[in-house]
């Protein structure tokens, strides 16, 4: 039960009856209501307890929803959505059916924008502000409310240069904790530190010099100083900058010292934030391990690999090449463009770049997909971590649009690895230096092989596997979505019908294997954990038609439609494509 102020505070009209001198207390209960659901309900814990006193002051100094308050990433706005009509259903946060993690238009009134990637807030937030220029709404404030890792991509600062010509009425409160999920990087955090340490002088103010009218660096914690100058820079109009100082996991000691892990801990002890205990059974790894220490192996044999990662170090274990080679590794930042044309320079000179970036942050950088790299035929491969289904993260991070995005583009060869041993046998195959660019996909968690450093073997391009031949129906598997298929089948009596093929390469398709596949069977199921729409069923569609075979076609697959926030295994359901979905098709069919 959260204690009694907050349970009085329903909404920011609530919020606004209490005293200055209440809201260090509410700050308070605030922070041990987040420690409390998280502890137990998994999320984004550590940056959403340093914005606590941000929050607050920014509901009791504007007047909000009509002042309009943009998150960026939001994975730091559990604060606004229990003051905002939304702490009884907190608990939900980021289950089926439940609160979506990420500020959202259809959630509440509240969540002006919908985000989830980063760096988006500034062009949002001055786009209402012209809106509401245009509209003569003079009165209305505009904030957008940045992380420091986060103002530093490409797409916060063309935001910065156009608001700086502008006299929009917008506000820009960098949120600098100076970290990102990893500690952040480049030369504006150094100059960040700098403001920080007074080591700069006035005229040397970056934000100053784009136009804006700068306030800071001021203590994020100190609830009287926030509310103070939010009330001042209320009355300024134009554009304004305020750089505000917090602790990434405040109020929790073991969150505030060991942030990295502490950004989405999981579940842990609510008192002493010891993380809940792993189990001892040994696992099969996550497939980003098996990238990480894959890479690792590769790169000490061949000191022409290069690893990049768009401000994912930890989430894609590129960390492990960090640690063990730090002058080949590249944490670019939340850069995601950068990072691939980076790596297309680096492949234009004869290095093999490794460029891992997760599926849905790679939509980002789509031009330069197709026009550094592809156009060029320059062989950067690209690590796809986070494809398909990825969870609780929900619509914008699942990663179920690359095959349909990178399928089109010529030149570009897309492989899935069904398991472990394929992923690293196909980066092992990579780094001999192919003709073309490829694209590696595989998914969030774990694998299945707790042998897994099995020793390399090179991959055919644009060869498939039989898993087991049958006598009617052939099902055309992608990547790790075999294991559903595998499971399917076992549950069968009359599983001795049934084919299963591992297609391995979306593009280019295994020729040979289809003609072979199609002649024998009659009834032809494909499966990916990616959108239907232009993906690996449609690819054997084509194949199919160009070839002018006849066979019954099923595509099993994600619908065109967004999939909200689950556990994998329950999404896989809504789409269909769980293993028990699966055995109801196969029955169909038999
Ligand atoms: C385009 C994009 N790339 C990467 C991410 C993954 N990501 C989520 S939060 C985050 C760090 C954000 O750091 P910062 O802006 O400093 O906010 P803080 O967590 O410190 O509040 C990253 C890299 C993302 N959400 N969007
Ligand atoms: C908010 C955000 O974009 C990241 O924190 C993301 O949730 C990380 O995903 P993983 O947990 O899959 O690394
Ligand atoms: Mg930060």
């Amino acid at each position: 039960m959260p204690s009694k102020l907050l349970t009085s505070v329903h909404s920011p009209d609530d919020l606004k009856k209490l005293s200055p001198e209440q809201l260090p207390q509410l700050a308070k209960e605030l922070r041990e209501f987040i420690i409390d659901i998280l502890s137990v309900k998994e999320g984004h814990l550590g940056a959403s307890l340093g914005v606590v006193e941000l929050t607050i002051a920014l509901h009791y100094v504007f007047n909000t929803p009509d002042d309009l308050l943009v998150w960026d990433v939001g994975h730091q706005a559990y604060g606004h959505k229990i003051l905002t009509e939304r702490r009884e259903v907190f608990h939900t946060n980021r289950q089926l059916n439940g609160i979506s993690g990420f500020p959202k238009r259809s959630e509440s009134k509240y969540d002006t924008f919908g985000v989830g990637h980063s760096s988006t807030s500034i062009s949002a937030a001055l786009g209402m502000a012209i809106a509401s220029s245009l509209k003569g709404e003079t009165d209305r404030h505009h904030i957008a409310i940045v992380g420091d890792a986060s103002i530093a991509s490409g797409m916060a600062f063309e935001a910065l240069n156009h608001a700086g010509v502008s006299d929009a009425n917008i506000l820009v409160i960098l949120n600098d904790n100076a970290i990102g999920i990893d500690p952040s990087v480049g030369a504006l955090k150094e100059y960040l530190t700098n403001v920080k340490e007074r080591k700069l002088r006035n005229q040397q103010n970056i934000f100053e010099a784009l136009n804006f009218n700068y306030s800071g660096p001021i203590n994020g914690h100190d609830i009287d100083i926030v509310v103070n100058e939010l009330n001042r820079l209320k009355k300024i109009k134009g554009p304004k900058f305020l750089h505000i100082i917090t602790t990434k996991g405040k109020g929790l000691k073991k969150a505030e010292q060991d942030q990295v892990r502490y950004h989405a801990p999981g579940k842990f002890d609510k008192v002493t934030g010891e993380l809940a205990p792993k189990t001892n059974k040994i696992q099969p790894p996550k497939f980003q391990d098996v990238f990480g220490h894959t890479l690792v192996e590769l790169a000490k044999n061949n000191e022409k690999i290069v690893g990049i990662t768009p401000a994912m170090p930890t989430g894609s274990s590129l960390k492990f090449m960090m640690d063990e080679i730090p002058e080949r590794a590249f944490d670019v930042g939340i850069a995601e463009q950068h990072a691939v044309t980076l790596a297309a320079g680096m492949a234009a000179e004869g290095l093999i770049p490794f460029c891992n970036i997760y599926s849905t942050f790679l939509q980002r950088a789509y031009d330069q997909v197709i026009h550094d790299v592809a156009i060029q035929n320059l062989p950067v491969i690209f690590c796809l971590d986070r494809a398909g289904l990825v969870g609780q993260d929900g619509a914008t991070h699942h990663g179920i649009f690359d095959i349909t995005y990178l399928r089109c583009i010529p030149n570009l060869t897309i492989f899935a690895p069904r398991d472990e041993s394929e992923l690293r046998n196909i980066m092992y195959t990579a780094q001999f230096g192919l003709d073309h660019p490829i694209a590696i996909r595989y998914p969030r968690g774990r694998g299945i092989q707790k042998d897994w450093q099995t020793p390399f073997e090179k991959i055919d391009i644009g060869t498939g596997i039989t898993f087991k031949t049958g006598s009617k129906i052939a099902i055309l598997s992608i990547g790790f979505i075999a294991k559903n298929v595998e499971e399917a089948i076992q549950n069968l009596n009359n599983s001795d019908k049934i084919a299963h093929f591992g297609m391995r390469f979306v593009k280019p398709l295994d020729v040979k294997l289809l003609h072979h596949i199609f002649k024998d069977y009659q009834t032809i199921i494909t499966i990916e954990d990616g959108t239907i729409t232009g993906g690996f069923g449609s690819a054997i569609l084509e194949f199919a038609a160009i070839h002018n075979y006849r066979s019954n076609i099923k595509v099993l697959g994600i619908p065109d439609t967004f999939i909200e926030h689950g556990t994998v295994e329950e999404l896989q359901q809504i789409a269909g494509i769980d293993s028990k979905s699966v055995e109801e098709i196969l029955q169909q069919f038999l």
